[in-house]
């Protein structure tokens, strides 16, 4: 087979209803047969962000390097929500999975249905948390490093280590 480009792409999940970390596993599933898995950050529980009434999530990060380019990505990481019985009612509210792409190579893309990196990233410790864990080293548009940024936002949300199932 002829030698395919591969990007590196990160996305986040998350999950806060029903058996979330089989729906964790369902979506770590759907992104094997999307390229290949590099790493998988360790599951944290968080409390909500954004619409405040609902459970609990858990969330982590993964680091997929994949042939797709952008849209593709994006569209097969909503088949893969709808498969895993994803429902859009309430903006930041419940869902079973949320798959998010964060960051794809250097790219900055500023679509009608895509933004990469994702906008409200940098902000978010249930994002920047397991993230940090792939490459703590890696400098974020402030200038601190991912690990600094996401020790700085724990000070603020919730987020507790679950452990490692990946
Ligand atoms: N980087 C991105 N990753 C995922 N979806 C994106 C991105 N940029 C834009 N979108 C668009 O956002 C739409 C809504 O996504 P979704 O319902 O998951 O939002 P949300 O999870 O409630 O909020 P948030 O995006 O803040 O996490 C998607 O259908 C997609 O077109
Ligand atoms: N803790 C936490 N809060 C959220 C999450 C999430 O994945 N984790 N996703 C949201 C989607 O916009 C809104 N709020």
């Amino acid at each position: 087979m002829a030698d395919r480009v591969l990007h590196d792409a990160y996305i986040g999940a998350g999950s806060n209803v029903g058996r979330r970390i089989v729906h964790l596993g369902l979506g770590i599933d759907g992104l094997k047969a999307l390229g290949e898995i590099a790493a998988v950050s360790k599951v944290y529980e968080t409390a909500p962000v954004g619409y405040l009434d609902q459970g609990d999530f858990l969330n982590l990060a993964v680091h997929l390097r994949t042939p797709l380019a952008p849209q593709d990505l994006l569209r097969a990481l909503l088949a893969i929500e709808r498969r895993a019985g994803r429902t859009r009612e309430i903006r930041f509210g419940p869902r079973t999975l949320d798959l998010d792409l964060l960051l794809y190579d250097d790219l900055a893309l500023d679509e009608p249905d895509l933004t990469v990196p994702h906008p409200r990233m940098w902000e978010r410790a249930f994002v920047m948390v397991p993230l940090a864990d792939l490459h703590p080293d890696r400098l974020a548009p402030t200038g601190e490093t991912w690990a600094e940024v996401a020790a700085r936002l724990r000070q603020k949300d919730e987020v507790h280590e679950v452990g490692r199932f990946w």
